[in-house]
Order: C-alpha cells, then structure tokens, then sequence
C-alpha cells in the first residue's frame, strides 16, 4: 500500500494508521477493490519505487541537490545532478535570495508555485520559516491577482476540476487524485474571490493557497489535503470572452441545476473519504454559502471559512482590544459597512460571545449591533426585502443611506469593513470615528489591498494616531508623529489551520458554533503586552505554529467537552499532542 508506506515515512503515527483498520483488524479498503461487484469499474492504480529521473521530478521527494552521495548510489541519480551536495537551509537561502530578486509579487507567486511543483519540503521550509514575508506572495494580496491572471499564467494544473461536464461521474472524478487518504478539502465555486467578484474556475487559487497554509501554518500533512474548483460557468462577461480562460464558457447554472450538482460532490466525497473529511466551503456568494452550510452542517463534517472562519479571527481580535478599549464586549457598539458572508457571520459570532459572558438573551445582544449594506442602514421598515441573514438585523431606526450618517447616528465604538469595496472609509469617516471615540476600533477587512476599507496609514493618519487597526491584508507599519503604528491582519488565516488541525486530531465529526468560540479565546489570548505596545491586537504570524497548536487543543477539548470528537482515549496533553501530529518539512533520509 503505497499512500500507506508514504504516511508512514512522512511521521505519522501509529495510532493513525491503526485507525485505518477495520474492526476486524483488516486494513481499509481505500481503493474500493474489495467493495466494487464484478460489473462495477475500478481504477487500476499502480506503484512504484520512484528513483532516477522520475524521482527528481515527484516534488513530494525531490530534494535537489540535497540528495546526499549514498542516495545518488542507492536511486539511480549519478549523474543526473551536478556534484554538489547542498543542505536544506543553503537551499532556502538560495530561493530566498532569487525570490527578493522580483519586484512584481505575481512573478514571487509563480515561483513559489514552481517550487510547491518541484520540491513539496523546500517549499513548506521556505514559507514557514519567512511566513511574514511570504504570506503575502501565496496568499492575499498576491492569490487575488494569480487568480485574475490565472489563465495566462497556469502551467501544471493543481488540484481537482469539477465541472458540470462530470456530472453523474463525480465520484469517479475524485478516484483520479493520487492521495487517497483525504482529510480537509478547501472547495470554491469562484463566485467570490476576495472582493474580486466572479472568477469562475480561476478562483483554484484560492483553495490552493488556503491549503498550503493548512500545511504551513497549522502542520496538516500536504499528501491529506485536497483543493477543489467545481466550475457551474461564470457571470464574467470578460473571462467568458478570453480566449485563454480556462474554465466552462457558460453562464453559471443555477437552482436545480446547481444544487444537484453540488449534493452529488458532497455525496461522492463522503462515499470516498468517509465521514471525518472537512470540506472547507470558500468564497462562494453569499446566495450559495449560507444555504449550503445550513444544509450539510448536520450530515458533513462542513465549515465555512469566509463566514465562520473570519468570525471566528474578528471575535478574537475584538477580545484582544477589551485590554485597550475597556469594559467588556457588551458595552461596545458595533457598526458594519458590509452585511453578507463576512458581515453576519461576524455579528452573530459576537452577539453568541455576549450571551455565553452574560445573562443577555440573542435578541438583546443583536441590539448593539447594526449593520450596513449596499442600500444603506438595515432597518426594520427594510424587513420585508431582506435576504434571510440581514433579517436579525433589521432594528428599530429611520432609515440612513450613508455610512457617514449611520456613524454619525449609531455612534459606534467599533467599525468593521467587510464590503468588499476600496475606499469606503473616508476621511470623513475616520474623523467621525475618532471624534466619538478616544480610541476608536477601525477593521478594514475586505481582500486584497485594493479593496480594502482604509489603509492602515489613513487610519492612523485621520484618526491622529489614537485608531486600534487591523486590517484583512497586511500593510507595513506607519510612522506617525514620531511613533510607529504596528497593525493587525485580521484574516481567516489566524485561525483555519489550527481550527481545522483540532477537528482532525480528535476524530470530530461535525462543527459547533462553541468550538469556534473557544477558537477566538484561544488566539486572543496569544497576544502579548508587547503587541498591545505595539498598537496590535493579533500576534504576529511569525508565532503562528504556536498558536495553531494552541488553537487545535481547545477546538478538540471543545469537541471532547460536547461529545463530537471520537479519537479516543482523549489525549491529556491537547496542545503537546497537536505539536506531535503536526507536519514538519525537514528532509527525510531515503533507505
Ligand atoms: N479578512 C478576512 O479574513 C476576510 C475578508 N473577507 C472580505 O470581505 C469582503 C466581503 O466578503 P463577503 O461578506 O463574503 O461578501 P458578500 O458578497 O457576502 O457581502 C458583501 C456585502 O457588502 C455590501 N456592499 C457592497 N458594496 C457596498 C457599498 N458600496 N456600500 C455598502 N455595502 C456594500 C453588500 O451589500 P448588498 O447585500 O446590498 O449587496 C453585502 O452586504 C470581501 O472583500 C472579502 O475578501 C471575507 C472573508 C474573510
Ligand atoms: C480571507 C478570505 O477568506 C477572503 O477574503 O475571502
Ligand atoms: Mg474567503
């Protein structure tokens, strides 16, 4: 068993491998030979030993010239590689050094991605040593603008296409991948990649991007993740006319069409991978991502990062900011330029944190939060055309159109962007903020950098240093009048990777909202007197291993707590016990 013998020499444990065996004590029939009747098809999977040539080019062992000169002898590899024999570490500051040799950030993505092609270890060495330097390339802003690109530049194609062509033959389509033993999807549908819009199938640079951080920031094997694009066509006008677009000429389906599509993935995926795969639903529009998450968080192990996830991230930095604001999160008002995935998700998030600190009911702490969306403040004489997740949210008030008057009326101490436009906190806004609060709470959360809110330095700049910032892309830190202002991302990122490394570690079979509470808990209490010093209400990603481990122990010891996680005896030690579960990308020696 080849995946078998490749898990094994990758570190995991034995407790892995023996959950693999049937009650019998037969091993799993991953291949579906022994359950396939004789007129069912098969796939005749072969393996073999890599050496050689072949062996230099499988990225999962290619280790360059780091193969040392018993392993040029044992694989067949004299001559196929130049004499030298390299370490690791002067590898990495060779790439290193030819990456920062590029001043256009697509060109770093692209040759991150030809590493990723070529040598799967150097790769995860590299961003997780530089992972502040190199979030921004394999991640947002840059994935955003690969994935605009993504046609022209697409070379070896990653991850599974799902299109409306494999309709019926979905799970024949997923017995194509290699890997067998699948742990975390990330799937989109491209419908809304960042704040970029409809991307249509070039949105798989998103899953891509996200599952490399699975790997990198919290230690899940790269062989147990599977990145997804199911492709239903595009509203794109301009990727429907490119005559490089890689994805289905059509206008999206809908309805029907749509949802039978999407029942028979998730059928086929629990079919193959079992009832413990996490499919991460990504950047799908809003119109889509709640109905899907309502519909399979009861029979699938389903999460969905863009409403959950980032809820999850703001709750943590809006706890982390209690040590600079004061009071407790029940005193603060909270004010949304924003109301969809995001948005919502973050509101409901924190109206669940106040009713779990205080007696406060739902409804009751709903009350200090509003939010705003494209047609202005969601009152209740709005109540009637509202998509069903704005309706909790319809209070009381006069009608408001613009963001500058809902500051102005609502008074809040806490702004969060989460619209997807560019801009949109104005000068205007900012001082509005600043002039009702001393320390105002400023979130500009839409990706990439062009659509962010505000940047960090207008921020700082207009609120004249007294604004808490924290934005869903980096910016570099701002000098102002002499100080230097270090702000926060607050993305999804900080949480996913431990999130879903909890989840896997203790068996949980379905997500609760009270582990994506212990969740923020977890990080919040990651940051330090000097990140408060610094201005900053998240840690720095420099951290971020740590406190993935951190995050994946209390996310288990929830589902222990709430009798989801079915790994068993529970581990004592959950952060130790998540240390030991997590990938490193160290070099193995080869026999
Ligand atoms: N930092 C992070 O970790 C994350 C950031 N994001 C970012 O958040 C943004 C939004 O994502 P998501 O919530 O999924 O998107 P949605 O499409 O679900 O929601 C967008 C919301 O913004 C509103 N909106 C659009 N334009 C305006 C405007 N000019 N003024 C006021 N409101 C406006 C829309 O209004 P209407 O409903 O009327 O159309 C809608 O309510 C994206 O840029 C995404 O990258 C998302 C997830 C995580
Ligand atoms: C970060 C993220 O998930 C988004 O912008 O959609
Ligand atoms: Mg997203």
């Amino acid at each position: 068993m080849e995946s078998t013998l490749k898990e094994l020499t990758n570190g995991e444990s034995v407790l892995d491998i023996k959950d693999k065996c049937g009650v019998a004590g037969g091993v799993e029939d991953i291949y579906g030979e022994d359950r396939a009747t004789e007129d069912q098809t098969i796939t005749p999977w072969t393996f073999s030993v890599a050496s050689g040539y072949s062996l230099l080019r499988d990225p999962h062992y290619n280790k360059g010239l780091a193969f040392t000169e018993a392993e040029r002898d044992a694989h067949y590899l004299r001559g196929l590689l130049p004499p030298t024999v390299s370490s690791q570490q002067l590898q990495e500051k060779k790439v290193m050094h030819n990456l920062r040799q590029y001043q256009v950030p697509l060109q770093r993505y692209m040759a991150m991605m030809d590493l990723q092609e070529r040598n799967e270890r150097l790769f995860y060495k590299l961003l997780i040593d530089n992972v502040e330097e190199l979030l921004p390339v394999v991640y947002t802003p840059t994935v955003g603008e690969a994935c605009q690109k993504y046609g022209g530049i697409f070379r070896r194609p990653q991850g599974l296409f799902i299109s409306l062509k494999e309709k019926g033959k979905i799970l024949e389509v997923l017995k194509n991948w290699p890997e067998k033993s699948i742990q975390v999807i990330v799937v989109t549908d491209g419908e809304r990649i960042l704040g970029l819009g409809d991307l249509g199938c070039q949105g798989m640079g998103i899953p891509v991007g996200k599952l490399s951080l699975y790997t990198a920031l919290g230690g899940v094997r790269p062989s147990v993740c599977l990145p997804i694009t199911i492709d239903v066509g595009t509203n794109n006008q301009k990727l429907l006319d490119d005559e490089f677009y890689i994805g289905l000429k059509q206008k999206r389906a809908t309805g029907q069409e749509y949802a039978e599509l999407l029942e028979e993935f998730m059928s086929a995926v629990k079919q193959n991978y079992g009832e413990k795969v996490l499919i991460q639903f990504e950047d799908f529009a809003n119109h889509n991502a709640f109905e899907l998450l309502a519909k399979y968080r009861t029979t699938h192990l389903v999460f969905n990062d863009d409403i959950q996830g980032t809820a999850s991230v703001v709750l943590a930095g809006l706890i982390a900011s209690l040590k600079l604001l004061g009071g407790t999160l029940a005193d603060h008002t909270f004010l949304f330029l924003g109301a969809g995935e995001a948005g919502t998700g973050i509101a409901e998030l924190i109206a669940l944190e106040i009713t779990r600190k205080t007696s406060v009911p739902l409804e009751e702490a709903r009350k200090k939060i509003w939010l705003v969306d494209s047609k202005g403040l969601i009152v209740s004489s709005r109540v009637e055309s509202l998509q069903h997740f704005k309706k909790p949210w319809a209070h009381d008030h006069e009608p408001v159109k613009e963001l500058i008057d809902a500051v102005k009326a609502i008074k809040p101490t806490v702004l969060i962007g989460t619209s997807g436009v560019g801009k949109t906190f104005t000068k205007e806004v900012v001082e509005a903020m600043a002039s009702l609060n001393p320390k105002p709470l400023i979130m500009a959360l839409s990706n990439p950098t062009s659509q962010a809110e505000c940047t960090a330095e207008e921020a700082y700049t207009w609120s004249k240093g007294h604004a808490i910032f924290a934005s869903g892309s980096p910016f570099d830190p701002v000098e102002f009048e002499g100080r230097t202002f270090v702000s926060g991302q607050a993305n999804n990122a900080y949480v996913f990777p431990g999130f879903g490394l909890g989840i896997i570690m203790s068996g949980t079979i379905r997500v609760h909202d009270d582990m994506l509470l212990a969740a923020s808990e977890a990080l919040a209490s990651e940051v330090t007197e000097d990140d408060y010093l610094k201005g900053r209400i998240y840690p720095p990603f420099t951290n971020i291993r740590k406190i993935s481990a951190h995050i994946a122990a209390e996310v288990a010891a929830k589902a222990y707590e709430l009798g989801l996680a079915t790994r068993l005896p529970r581990p004592s030690d959950l952060v130790k016990y998540a240390e030991s579960c997590m990938y490193t990308p160290l070099y193995r020696s080869y026999r």
